[in-house]
């Protein structure tokens, strides 16, 4: 059965926004293809009949349930080389995310496949998926094709949007999977993309970025404190969430979510092309910054030369006298 075969995650009793749109994708590609589309979850109790069979929505005719960990990448692995062995499906898609990377390269190394990441786009030609992603810091575009079976694609983060297609609800189908000795010596401690996600920043009107100019972690406290006077959301730099200070799930930027809220205010952000694209489109920009000569100067609206760590707080005082009914 020729067909693409997309691993969708969940949390919860909801898909994940990356996955739907992985499965809508591939759904769209198979069809072209004359193919099936079909998805693969992992997991435990919570993954009910209900829950896989909706993934038909999103033009999965077929769901896998495998019983076993969710949310970790060697699992999905077994699972979904155990799939594609039995089955033959000729590609697998992910949505982005570093899951999805994990569980790609993964599959890849298992099945000696050809991958693809960090794709944009991905359209049939002759008979055959073709990948396009951006190279170069983005200056550039590259389409590569896949030699023999199966070809793997992973997606740029919320590179596929999810599409609902009134589809009829998927077959949901039961596969033992043996997991590997080495599949099974990693547990979830805990899911740290639930924090901050409380607010979807992609629809705050309002966002109060920080980048390494806070100093350390605990300068996100103060940010969260000002947005949450102001009535906004946070977000962060590129460069603090690889430092861990801040999770991904606020990232904007290139390799983030873009955002365009009415008002922008950057702290402690030099404003690096990479970040720049992901935010030059809100209505106000407002940075914070000591170093005069920083990048962000050049594209914001109101400029603020001075030390974020005097300036928040005043900020934040001024707020909180407002809105006890001060000045
Ligand atoms: C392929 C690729 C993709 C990338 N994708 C992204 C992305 O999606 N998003 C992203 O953000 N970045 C991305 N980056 C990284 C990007 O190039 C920058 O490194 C990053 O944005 C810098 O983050 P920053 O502004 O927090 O840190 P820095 O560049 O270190 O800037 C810190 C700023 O804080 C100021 N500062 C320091 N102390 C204070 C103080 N007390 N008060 C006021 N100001 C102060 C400094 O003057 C400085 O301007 C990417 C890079 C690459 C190569």
């Amino acid at each position: 059965m020729s067909g693409i075969l997309t691993y969708a995650l969940h949390y919860q009793g909801a898909f994940n926004k990356n996955s739907l749109g992985a499965v809508s994708e591939g759904a769209k590609l198979a069809a072209e293809l004359g193919g099936e589309a079909a998805a693969v979850v992992v997991g435990g109790d919570d993954l009910t009949d209900e829950l896989c069979a909706s993934l038909g929505r999103y033009g999965a005719s077929k769901v896998y349930r495998v019983r076993g960990p969710e949310g970790l990448a060697q699992p999905v692995v077994d699972a979904m080389a155990k799939v594609i062995q039995e089955h033959g499906y000729d590609y697998a898609l992910f949505g982005g995310g570093l899951l999805g990377f994990e569980v790609g390269a993964g599959l890849s190394a298992r099945l000696r496949a050809g991958v693809v990441m960090e794709v944009t786009e991905v359209k049939v030609q002759d008979g055959r998926l073709v990948a396009t992603r951006p190279v170069l810091q983005d200056s550039a575009l590259v389409d590569s094709g896949y030699v023999g079976s199966p070809g793997i694609v992973i997606g740029r983060l919320n590179a596929f949007d999810a599409v609902e297609r009134n589809g009829a609800a998927a077959q949901v189908i039961d596969v033992d999977v043996e997991f590997q000795p080495h599949s099974q010596k990693a547990r979830m401690v805990k899911r740290g993309e639930q924090r901050g996600a409380d607010i979807n920043i992609e629809d705050a009107e309002i966002i109060v970025a920080g980048g390494r100019g806070l100093g350390q972690p605990e300068g996100f406290k103060m940010l969260e404190e000002l947005a949450e006077l102001m009535g906004g959301a946070v977000a962060a730099t590129r460069a603090v969430v690889d430092a861990g200070w801040y999770p991904y799930s606020a990232q904007i930027g290139q390799t983030g979510k873009t955002v365009a809220p009415k008002l922008y205010l950057a702290a402690g952000i030099s404003g690096a092309i990479q970040h720049k694209v992901g935010m030059q489109n809100s209505e106000n920009i407002v940075a914070i910054n000591k170093d005069p000569n920083a990048p962000i100067f050049e594209f914001c609206d109101l400029g603020v030369v001075g030390d974020l760590h005097k300036i928040v707080p005043k900020l934040i005082e001024a707020l909180r006298a407002r809105r006890n009914g001060g000045a």
